[in-house]
């Protein structure tokens, strides 16, 4: 079995390639060419702790594989003396004839640029491709997610303004220097308020383990686009609920939201439908001034896509 560590992994990935993949996975998705039931979460007792087991199929002749994540999310670990990251992952690829192991693949990474990438993906067909603006983006949650998604959207998209706000300001004003010195650029913004860094919003980015809304439905502007990817108490924690009922929600998998999703389907809340469908052109969101949101979940299949370009990439430039 090959070993692909972290350190490697990240020397490997590509955000056109994860992209790509992530187009795919959701695609696939769609046209029912994936094996993936809900995930399974195993929680530490009387902690917020959980262990998450992500097992999928991809049916692709370029991303398709057989894998599982193991992925945990430990809030619990920002508060240790010597703080760990809140969300780590391991990669298991077997091979699709005979079952044997083929890869562990570190998962860390490539949780976090999958993800980002997802989101882009979702921003681009569900938003981007009606034409509508790209000039402002506000990243709420300067974590390891709000870091992918300040990379990844600053790669993908052309915004003149990235407003970046967390709940402790310090970590929104790093990012924010870190981020203008390393692109050499200005666009990168501090907001002391998540109002001020969502009002005027074209587009707008949820990574924070948030319980309590930190979008409301007032501040957010005609027409905008939101990507809500953080797992408070529920998965859709961080947008005011009656936003939901006033917007197109698309979703990344049915079966998930079916579990995860269940509390706003029990409120009344219709989906749109998966961002496959948008990809593929059979749903689209018609009126220029209705909000839309991608509830971001995560799949099985995502990393399943990701593993096999880091496996393949691995042995191209591992030849011997
Ligand atoms: N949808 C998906 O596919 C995925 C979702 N996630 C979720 O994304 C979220 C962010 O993940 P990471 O960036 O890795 O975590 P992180 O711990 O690095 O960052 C979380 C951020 O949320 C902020 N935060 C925490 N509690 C808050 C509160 N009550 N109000 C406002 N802000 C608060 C923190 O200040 C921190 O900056 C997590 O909830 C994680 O579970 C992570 C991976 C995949
Ligand atoms: O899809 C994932 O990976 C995760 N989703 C939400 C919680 C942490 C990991």
């Amino acid at each position: 079995m090959i070993v692909i560590d972290e350190n490697m992994v990240l020397k490997l990935l590509d955000w056109d390639k994860t992209f790509q993949a992530m187009e795919v996975a959701m695609r696939r998705c769609t046209e029912k060419r994936i094996v993936q039931t809900a995930r399974s979460k195993t929680q530490v007792l009387d902690k917020p702790n959980l262990l998450v087991s992500m097992p999928g199929y991809l049916e692709d002749s370029t991303f398709g594989a057989l894998g599982c994540k193991l992925v945990t999310f430990f809030p619990t670990n920002s508060n240790l003396p010597k703080p760990l990251p809140t969300v780590m992952a391991s990669i298991l690829l077997f091979d699709e004839t005979t079952g044997l192991p083929k890869a562990y693949v570190g998962g860390f990474e490539i949780t976090k640029w999958r993800t980002a990438a997802a989101s882009a993906v979702a921003t681009q067909h569900i938003y981007a491709k009606r034409s509508k603006p790209l000039r402002v983006l506000a990243i709420l949650g300067a974590g390891e997610q709000g870091r992918a998604h300040a990379d990844c959207f600053k790669h993908c998209f052309n915004f003149q303004e990235i407003r970046v706000w967390n709940r402790t300001a310090s970590k929104a004003k790093s990012l924010v220097d870190e981020y203008n010195k390393k692109y050499n650029t200005n666009i990168f913004k501090h907001c002391e308020s998540n109002e001020k860094c969502v009002r005027g919003a074209d587009v707008i980015v949820a990574v924070t383990n948030t319980s309590e809304p930190i979008v409301m439905a007032d501040w957010v502007k005609a027409g905008a686009h939101i990507n809500s990817v953080g797992l408070g108490k529920t998965h859709h924690s961080e947008v005011e609920e009656k936003l939901y009922f006033d917007a197109d929600v698309y979703i990344d998998h049915w079966e998930g939201a079916r579990a995860e999703l269940s509390g706003l389907i029990k409120a009344g809340v219709q989906f749109k439908g998966e961002v496959g469908s948008v990809i593929a052109n059979e749903v689209q969101t018609e009126d220029a001034n209705r909000v839309t949101i991608f509830q971001s979940l995560g799949m099985a299949v995502e990393d399943c896509a990701m593993g096999r370009l880091i496996y393949d990439t691995y042995l191209k430039t591992h030849s011997n």
